[in-house]
């Protein structure tokens, strides 16, 4: 195991001639935790699977060096780097037996075959391979073999880190969350430092204890799945974030005042001295917009649709051009014309998509 620094990486397919701007990954500094759960989410092409490989070694960053535990190890391979990795698709070798395939790890450092055996043995009961050990890896399910590929990947107790890729994606939906909730009890009894990239933020959400969010080549947030519920530091979080996402509302915001669609919303901090000529927004969760009579006091919305999702009920309500999602209480009877109630301490405010710290 070890903990992971990244110092000032970059990362371009096309040469650093080009625009920064363009780059796959831009310029990251990040500290991964010795034993952390870590998720690595965000939507295709955000440079998600580019970061994994340059941990691994398998890509060659522009800029910028790779520490493990403070050791500079760009000049080592993937292998020399000492990383287990799980892909998409599963890896193993058809032609021998499931316990072969765990134990081929194992093999290749030249364990002593008890401990061998003892490990195997343990990652099989973990991941309910035990009554598979003996049989050809080729007659199992594709479900059954990207468990193995689990397997294999957590097999060995002195990797560094293992890195999973999207692992989950071959298998089937029902099995899905038997697996992933299986993987944190798997990270919590083998004490191994695991990075979990995916889309899905149901599950970054459910795995890991740490979600690093990526948007556009850069890291913008990193926190618990509460931080990044309650507290995003990007309108991008707000909006991958939670189902259905953030409210982004462009806004006039002045002191403990925000202006929307020319209604006056009251703000719990103060915001004085905004950078000139930024884009300002607030942002705030459907959660947390009430849906309510009409009142003189509360902003006018026109109800386009309710949404209800078992436990709760959101509306879809239009203020001028601005759509807006809110929470509906029980009971309410819904008219057209509604009003929202907003609860001025979960509103936060954007300077050009990133969050600004008001004053108490
Ligand atoms: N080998 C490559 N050559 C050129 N461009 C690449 C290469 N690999 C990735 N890219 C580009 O770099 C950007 C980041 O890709 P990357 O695969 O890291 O994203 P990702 O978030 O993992 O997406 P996905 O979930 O679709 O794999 C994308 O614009 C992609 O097209």
């Amino acid at each position: 195991m070890a903990r992971i620094d990244l110092v000032e990486l970059a990362h371009s397919y096309h040469g650093t001639g080009v625009d920064p701007a363009n780059f796959a990954l831009k310029p990251t500094s990040m500290t991964w935790r010795q034993g952390g759960a870590y998720a690595l989410l965000g939507p295709s092409g955000c440079g998600k699977t580019t970061l994994l490989n340059i941990i691994s070694g398998i890509v060659k960053p522009s800029r910028g060096t790779v520490l493990f535990d403070g050791r500079d190890v760009m000049p080592l391979t993937t292998q020399q780097r000492n990383i287990a990795q799980v892909f998409q698709f599963p890896v193993i070798y058809d032609t021998m037996t499931v316990g072969e395939n765990l134990a081929f790890p194992l093999r290749n450092r030249r364990m002593p075959s008890a401990e061998i055996e003892a490990r195997v043995r343990q990652i099989a009961e973990l991941l309910d391979l035990v009554p598979h050990l003996g049989r050809k890896a080729s007659r199992l399910t594709a479900d059954a073999k990207q468990k193995i590929s689990l397997g294999r990947g957590l097999v060995r107790a002195d990797v560094a880190a293992v890195l999973f890729d999207e692992p989950l994606t071959v298998i089937d939906p029902a099995l899905k969350w038997e697996l992933r909730s299986k993987l944190k009890v798997l990270h919590r009894d083998l004490d191994l430092t695991m990075i979990y990239v995916t889309h899905d933020q149901t599950e970054a959400l459910t795995f890991a204890d740490t979600v690093v969010v990526m948007h556009e080549g850069s890291v913008v947030q990193t926190g618990t799945p509460e931080e990044l519920f309650l507290r995003p530091d990007h309108t991008f979080v707000g909006y991958f974030i939670g189902s259905p996402g953030m409210n982004v509302l462009p806004a006039e915001v002045q002191g403990r005042q925000a202006r929307i669609a020319g209604h006056v919303v009251q703000l719990e901090r103060s915001y004085c001295g905004l950078p000139i000529g930024a884009r300002l927004e607030i942002g705030i969760r459907p959660e947390f917009v009430r849906l309510a009579p009409p009142s003189p006091g509360l902003l006018g919305a026109k109800v386009e649709r309710i949404d209800d999702l078992g436990r709760s009920r959101f509306a879809h309500v239009r203020v001028g051009d601005l759509r807006i999602a809110a929470r509906v209480p029980r009971g309410l009877s819904i008219e057209p014309e509604m009003a929202l109630a907003f609860e001025p301490a979960q509103i936060h405010v954007y300077a050009d998509q990133r969050r600004v710290e008001g004053a108490a």
